[in-house]
């Protein structure tokens, strides 16, 4: 009988081609996502070499980073910006690789795009030259984020040479209290394990709490699995997994599709698996989370204050969250409900899909948005931002002053025209909070869209589990 295997340990055992004699694997890669940043050098050394694409139809390309997310039907206007579109839309079209450009309306951030089209799938190997690729682990998929030159062999071979992690669990029990999200549960548990936390492992998420979300929260979940430090994050599939894949795009269809979910439905990790370590957390005392710092390890409840470094005991430790709470502007013993806000951005590959948006649009309400304050939101993609339309969510937030924008990842990072003025500070619904990280000298708070919006109309920080309904 063969022993007990978790999740990652089935999908590995089902992708490895070969292990060399120094024990690394040569593993099989289904999907690989391409966006304009990480990819260019990648297609360059296939031209060197006079190498092929060997699996054009197993790659899908996008520009996601470097857009504008206001009108682009003139074409982009900031020249770098340009020529990185353009090296991409030349590369795909060298290569024979489906692309979605600035103007296609399934244009998005590449890791919302992937679920979306049914190009992510439970039980794949996906890769891509972006960190949060780990978000596409939401479907039981083994999905993490790749450097340049594994982008050019994944290209070239279809195959990546890995070393296998180690399995950590971390199960969240019970209920989420109302107003408290998938981004509270994710910011909660980087608290608790720290950004180092998950260093070497791959973390399978389980317990009710997990198995309640949609696959929009276990995505948002899986994302920030990079922040705590894993090489990726995974939640078993189940019929919510199933449901979102049926009918989607590039899903297979008919008895191709009950196959796959036979097959999809052994992906559960087995009665007394081994994990290297694991962790729980009682979803029901979780809290509305808000980050402080500049590390998203640096999260407090929205009932807390400002922490006090010099209470920590180790010096180094103490020094840089000295240094973090003065690149923050923030006073120790300071009420989180006190924070100012100058600006709000929804958006991301962590909260940038419809139900977040629905729940900003839910919390905002018929208020306005403060004065003051600058809010927008930005769609992960053009089929969300559509989708939001059709639902007439775009009517309610521009009615309150939001700025309703195109698709891409936009002030989650500062690579197009949408950035933080120095020293302004941020409500953010992405997924990292360094110094610089929303625009030079730029403040951000990482929350959940909920978080976000209530702030967007007080002009601070609120316990959103207080927010006044309907
Ligand atoms: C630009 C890209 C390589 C980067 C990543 O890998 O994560 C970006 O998406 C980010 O979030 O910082
Ligand atoms: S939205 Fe942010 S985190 Fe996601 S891929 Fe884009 S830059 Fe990276």
């Amino acid at each position: 009988m063969t022993s007990p295997r978790t999740l990652y340990d089935k999908i590995w055992d089902d992708h490895v081609v070969d292990v060399q004699p120094d024990g690394s694997s040569l593993l099989y890669i289904d999907r690989h996502l391409v966006h304009e940043v990480t990819s260019p050098q990648a297609f360059e050394g296939l031209r060197t070499a006079g190498r092929k694409v060997r699996h054009p139809e197993k790659t899908l390309a996008v520009v996601d980073h470097n857009v504008q997310t206001s009108d682009r039907t003139k074409g982009i206007d900031d020249p770098e910006s340009r020529t990185q579109l353009e090296a991409l839309a030349e590369n795909v079209r060298d290569f024979g690789i489906e692309f979605y450009d600035a103007l296609d309306r399934r244009q998005g951030i590449v890791h919302i795009i992937g679920p979306e089209q049914g190009f992510t799938l439970p039980g794949q190997t996906i890769v891509c030259g972006d960190s949060h690729t780990s978000t596409h682990g939401a479907f039981g998929a083994l999905a993490h984020g790749i450097g340049t030159s594994e982008v050019e062999h994944v290209l070239a071979t279809q195959t990546l040479v890995q070393r296998k992690a180690r399995n950590m669990r971390v199960t969240v029990d019970g209920t989420l209290p109302a107003g408290v999200t998938a981004k509270d549960i994710i910011l909660a548990i980087i608290g608790e394990i720290g950004t180092a936390g998950g260093t070497g492992h791959v973390i399978e998420y389980a317990g009710d709490a997990i198995r309640a979300l949609s696959m929009e929260g276990r995505m948002t979940i899986c994302n920030m699995s990079i922040e705590g430090g894993a090489r990726a994050g995974m939640v078993a599939p189940d019929a919510t997994t199933f449901a979102y894949v049926k009918d989607r795009p590039k899903a297979p269809k008919g008895a191709a599709f009950d196959a796959a979910r036979r097959y999809w439905e052994s992906l559960v990790t087995d009665e007394g698996a081994f994990f290297d370590r694991e962790v729980r957390l009682d979803a029901a005392n979780l809290p509305p989370i808000v980050s402080w710092g500049t590390s998203p390890e640096d999260v407090i409840s929205v009932q807390g204050r400002v922490p006090d470094p010099a209470e920590i005991a180790d010096e180094n430790k103490r020094q840089s969250k000295e240094k973090a709470l003065a690149y923050m502007g923030l006073t120790p013993g300071t009420r989180i409900t006190d924070i100012a806000l100058d600006r709000i951005f929804i958006g991301s590959c962590t909260n940038g899909r419809i139900e977040d948006l629905r729940e900003v649009a839910r919390v905002v309400g018929d208020r306005k948005v403060h004065e003051g304050v600058s809010a927008m939101i930005v769609p992960g993609s053009g089929l969300v931002k559509a989708q939001a339309e059709a639902e007439g969510l775009d009517k309610i937030l521009k009615a309150a002053g939001f700025d309703w924008r195109e698709p891409g990842c936009s002030m989650c990072l500062g690579m197009n025209p949408d950035k933080l003025r120095p020293g302004e500070r941020c409500a953010s619904t992405s997924n990292r909070n360094f110094e610089g990280r929303q625009g030079p000298r730029g403040r951000t708070h990482l929350v959940s869209p909920a978080m976000a919006a209530a702030a967007a109309v007080t002009g601070h920080f609120v316990d959103i589990r207080e927010w006044p309904q309907g």
